[in-house]
């Protein structure tokens, strides 16, 4: 009997909304089964964040070797520095029957519909551009140069919510957390039922 395939979660939203906090929420609540896809990257590592753990940390030249040898499931350029999902980590982990969760920003987001159209979307928005402001001041790891050209990326990708499964404004980072997991909850069995049905169909014959 063949393995039924995970689910692939991709978590998006500007930089600054606070994607990486709750996805560490997430992933310290006891309820969660989920593997983590880290991504590589061309930027400096910031102080406190290590190799192999908050990313995979690359040169220019690295990266975009691995982009000749197709190692990417999705790359993209971000205020001057490339970042990306390597493929096998995330399809080893889909084809054994695990849920693995993305967290990227929304051009990637675009291209995992384009290869993965089953994936679940979903958009972290900010309770307004004010807010969004002052996380990425106070989290005191980018210029004031940085930080406004992070901004002004993030008013546009706010108008691509719609293209999402499903948008969460993270006020609270426990609510937002909370309702993260009901999303994957509730689409697990929305899929179940829909595999049921079709073996129910199927069976007829
Ligand atoms: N609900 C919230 N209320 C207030 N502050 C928050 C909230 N969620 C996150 N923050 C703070 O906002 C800052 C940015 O959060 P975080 O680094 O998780 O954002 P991010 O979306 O992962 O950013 P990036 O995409 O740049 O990696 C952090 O200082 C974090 O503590
Ligand atoms: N398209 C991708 N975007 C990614 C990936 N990993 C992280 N990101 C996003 O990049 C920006 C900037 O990140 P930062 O760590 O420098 O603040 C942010 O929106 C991340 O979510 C990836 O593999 N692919």
């Amino acid at each position: 009997m063949s393995v039924e395939k995970g689910l692939l979660i991709v978590l998006s939203g500007p930089s600054g909304v606070g994607k990486g906090t709750v996805r560490k929420a997430i992933f310290d609540h006891p309820n969660t089964n989920f593997k983590y896809s880290i991504s590589m990257t061309t930027r400096d590592a910031r102080f406190g964040e290590a190799d192999g753990v908050d990313y995979f940390f690359k040169t220019k030249e690295e990266f975009e070797a691995l982009i000749e040898q197709d190692k990417f499931i999705e790359y993209a350029q971000y205020v001057g520095n490339y970042y990306g999902t390597p493929v096998d980590y995330v399809k080893e982990t889909i084809d054994n029957g695990n849920d693995i969760f993305l967290e990227i920003e929304v051009q990637g987001a675009k291209q995992v519909r384009e290869k993965f159209p089953d994936a679940l979307f979903i958009f972290l928005s900010p309770p307004g551009l004010k807010a969004l402001h002052d996380r990425l001041i106070k989290r005191g790891t980018d210029s004031d140069e940085v930080i406004n050209r992070r901004i002004s990326k993030a008013k546009d990708e706010l108008k691509l919510m719609n293209l999402y499964d499903y948008v969460v404004v993270n006020e609270d980072v426990d609510e937002a957390r909370r309702r993260i997991q009901c999303i994957v909850e509730a689409e697990h069995m929305r899929r179940d039922r829909v595999e049921n049905k079709l073996r129910q169909i199927l069976e007829v014959f």
